[in-house]
Parts: structure tokens; sequence; C-alpha cells
């Protein structure tokens, strides 16, 4: 949508009862058709065939998809004072004792994000440079173990590099999962991540009235979580008692959380956990996932690893040898291949938020206030009108000389995989830098190849990952 027809649209109000609804069943509308493992391919979908805003009922609760990236856009920048994260999500995280920056609203959010953000900055960031160097280090080295292996369920792997990485850089604590091959944390998260997603579509809560396998298999893994945040929790406290100049100065989030927790604005036990929690779920699947996908685009395509690796290999002769963190910012073509997987196969391919109060969007639909929204945030980036051979993975439309010839139509702004405006994703620097070392070791390493197997598909559990991913890695001979 341009400019001009906002304007336009913005004469021709319509309300809820106006909007398209794809056909759905009695008493439960559109429920059935919604619990699938890919949601967000059902959603897109029907953007293709009912508009770019158009309605869905599940069992009686009536929620607005919206497509179109300027009024997406809009959205994201118009929060926290015009829309919210949902009520369903907030209640289900509450519910679990995960609520924590990713889930709340209004005052209890910004004083969360408030405590959080500083970890996140490029100064903090890079003083933590040399442990994302040993973790990628570590991943090396299981992986060289199993070279001799014909194919790969690499996802495992590298959600151990993840939670390793997310749990040091936000407790001060290694998992050191990398170094184990028994389930770890990762196990338990993995329980909790699509149940979170499946509850917080659910219309009625039966859990609190019957518990199924699934249910009791959630309680249980938030117990093993639980016993391992007030561990930790507890640690961080004796630090700070035994070391109390780390409250001016804490060198992890936790210890800013908890040293937060001694003045007027204390953080309770149940909010350390909740955004322990909420870190390790926000971190770890979003960039585990990233991370795959990569390796499914360029394991097809040997030319694109070994432009990966030659750019690397310049980056490594500039610094010394080594990819310091300087380097890593130059690793523009890397960026690129990211940039590109993200637009194909964003991980987060959309975000819910709710009306704060009656509002108009840009398209001229008057919403009343509490109406929950589904922000479409990757179609933009699939439309032929805003990428040139929009189907196609071809990361050089990200490189500066791409976008200045005109020959390539770029539309960046069109679709969102870290999200916007004020609760845009405070993680998106530490992802590219987790994603660049782990592609840039695996390039150098290895000769990146798909084995026969099922074909990979979207499967959608609040984030979206390739399910059936095999790899299969040959180690390349020293000195190629
Ligand atoms: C490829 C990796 C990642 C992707 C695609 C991603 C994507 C997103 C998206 C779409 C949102 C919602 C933003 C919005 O509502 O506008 C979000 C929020 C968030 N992300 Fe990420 N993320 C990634 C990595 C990370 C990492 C590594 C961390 C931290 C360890 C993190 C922490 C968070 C937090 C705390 C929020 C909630 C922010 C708020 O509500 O204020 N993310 N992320």
């Amino acid at each position: 949508m341009t400019e001009s027809v906002v304007r336009e649209n913005q004469l021709i109000k319509r309300t809820l009862d106006d909007l398209p609804q794809p056909k759905g069943w009695p008493l439960l509308g559109n429920f059935l058709q919604l619990q699938s493992k890919n949601l967000h391919q059902v959603l897109e979908q029907w953007c293709l065939e009912y508009g770019d805003t158009y309605k869905v009922d599940i069992a009686g609760l009536l929620f607005v998809v919206i497509a179109d990236p300027v009024v997406v856009k809009d959205i994201l920048r118009r929060r926290p004072k015009s829309f919210n994260r949902t009520a369903s999500l907030e209640r289900v995280f509450k519910e679990l004792g995960i609520h924590g920056v990713l889930s709340a609203n209004g005052e209890s959010w910004k004083r969360q994000r408030r405590l959080i953000m500083p970890a996140f900055s490029k100064k903090s960031l890079a003083s933590f440079f040399p442990l994302l160097e040993q973790t990628t280090e570590r991943l090396r080295l299981r992986l060289v173990k199993k070279r001799g292996q014909d194919t790969l369920a690499i996802h495992d792997d590298l959600r151990r590099f993840t939670v390793d990485i997310t749990t040091s850089l936000v407790f001060g604590h290694d998992t050191r999962l990398l170094e184990h091959d028994g389930d770890g944390l990762q196990k338990h998260l993995e329980v909790i991540f699509p149940q979170l997603n499946s509850r917080t579509r659910m219309p009625f809560p039966y859990w609190q009235y019957i518990k199924f396998k699934k249910d009791r298999k959630l309680d249980q893994a938030l117990i093993e979580v639980e016993k391992y945040a007030l561990k930790i929790v507890e640690q961080t406290r004796d630090e700070l008692q035994f070391n109390p100049q780390l409250a001016d100065a804490p060198e992890t989030i936790l210890q800013a959380m908890v040293a937060a927790s001694d003045d007027d604005n204390r953080l309770t036990n149940e909010e350390l956990f909740a955004n322990i929690l909420t870190l390790l779920l926000a971190g770890e699947d979003t960039t585990s996932n990233l991370i795959a996908w990569m390796l499914y685009f360029i394991s097809q395509r040997p030319d694109i690893q070994c432009k990966i690796n030659e750019e690397a290999e310049q980056i490594r002769l500039k610094h010394k040898g080594q990819i310091n963190v300087q380097g890593l910012d130059e690793l523009t073509y890397l960026e690129a291949v990211a940039r590109e997987t993200l637009r194909l196969k964003s991980t987060a391919p959309m975000i819910s938020a709710e009306t704060a109060d009656q509002v108009t969007l840009l398209d001229g639909t008057e919403l009343p206030a509490g109406t929950g929204l589904f922000l479409m945030t990757r179609l933009g980036g699939l439309n032929k009108e805003h990428f040139k051979d929009a189907e196609q993975f071809r990361p050089e439309r990200w490189q500066e000389e791409a976008v200045a010839a005109e020959a390539c139509p770029h539309k960046a702004t069109s679709h969102f995989p870290f999200g916007g405006g004020a609760r845009h994703c405070p993680g998106e620097t530490l992802a590219f830098m987790e994603t660049k070392m782990v592609i840039a070791m695996l390039c150098q390493q290895f000769d990146i190849s798909q084995p026969e197997s099922p074909p990979v598909v979207e499967e959608y559990a609040i984030t979206m990952r390739p399910k059936n991913l095999q790899i299969c890695l040959r180690l390349k001979p020293v000195g190629r």
C-alpha cells in the first residue's frame, strides 16, 4: 500500500463486521483449521484468498489477520500505547510462571525491558565475544567427532550451542550441553515451546480441569527448569554479596536484575525466574532455527559455501588469522546469506498483538479495544512486487551494490523478521554474531551437502523450524 492509498483508505471506513472470513464450522469457526503445525502458512494462504485484512473465528473469539507491510509497520510502531501483547499470551505465560519481558505489558514491561537492554548493547556484546569464540570451537569439536556419519540431524547440536551461549550471556553460567550427549535443559525447552504455542490459541483452558499426558510433561519440564533457574538466582545473590561492586557494574543480565531487586523497584523471585525462562525461550530456538535454515539453503549450493569461505578467509588474513569482533561486522556476504534466509524462512513469521483502545488501522479498519491481531510479518518479503524473483534464494540482493543497481527491486522494509518499534527484538545483533561465527566455522571446516531424506517442511511452534532437516558434513582436507 502506498501513502496516497493510505490516505484514501482512511476515508473508506470499515468495521470488524465488514471484514471477510474464511468459511469455518458451526460454533468452532476456524478453530480446527488453525490447529495445524503450519498455522502461519494457513494464515498466509488465506491472505492471498481473502485480502490483506480479514478475520478468523477461533470458537467464538474473533482475531484480525493483517498482511499489508505498511499497516503492520504502523501497528508495530504504535506499541505500547495503542497495541499490546495479547491477553491470551499474557494469561498463559502468567499461569506457567513465565510472565517476563516478552509477555508483559504496560509499566511492568517498561521496567523489565529497561533492565535487560544494557546487556544487549554493542559494548556488552563485544566483551562477550571471547566466550562466543570458545563456544563455537566447542561446537566444532563436537561436529568433528561426528564427521563419519552419513547424515546428521544437526538441529540438536545447534540447540545445544544456542542454549550454552544464552545461559552464559544471561546468567554467566555455561550449561556445557555441547560436551554431553544426554538430555539437558534444551529437551525441557523443546517440551515447553510447542505447548505454549497451542495454549495461547485455545479458546478454553481445558488443562485447568483435566490434564493429558502432554500437559503433565509440560508441568514436569517447568519444574526442572525452575529448579535450574532458582539455583542460578541463589548463586547470583551470593556473587553480589561477595562482590558488591557488581551491583554498579553487572556482568550479566541476571546480576543486573538481582541488583535491581534490592531497591524500591523490587523484582520478585517469580519475576527473575520468568525472565530467565523468557530469555532462554526467546534466544535459543529462534537462533538455532535460523542457523538450521541457512544450512538448508547452503547445503544445496556449494558456490555459496565457497563465497562465504573466501570472504571469511580475507577477514582472517586482515585480522591476524582470526575473525575478531570487528571482523564479524565485515562479513557482509555472510550477513546477506542470513538476511536472505530470514526473508524466505523467517523463524518468527508472525507476531500477535491486541488493540489497547479503539483504533483505526491505516487501511481504514476500525477495531474495538481488546481485538486480537495476527501480524503476518514474513509475507511482504515473499511478494514479487517487493523482491525480483522473490521465490529464489539470492543473497546478493542484500549487498549494497545490488541494492544500488535498480535491476533488483528491493524493499527491505516489507518484512519484519525481528519485529519493530519499541518492542523490537533486543537480541538481533547477538543472533547475527552467533550465526556468522557458526556458519563461517562450518564452511571453513566442512563440505556441506544434503543427503536423500524426506522433504524438509516448515513447522510452527511460536518459532518456525525446518522439520526433517538432515545434513552431511565431510571434513575438508587440511590446507584446502
Ligand atoms: C534469529 C534470531 C531471532 C529472531 C528471528 C527473533 C525475533 C523476534 C521477534 C519477531 C520478536 C517480537 C518483536 C516485536 O514484537 O516487535 C522478538 C522479541 C524478543 N526477542 Fe528475539 N529473535 C531472535 C533472537 C533473540 C535472542 C538471541 C534473544 C536474547 C537472548 C532475543 C530476545 C528477545 C526478547 C527478550 C524479546 C521480547 C521483546 C519485548 O517484548 O520487548 N531474541 N524476537
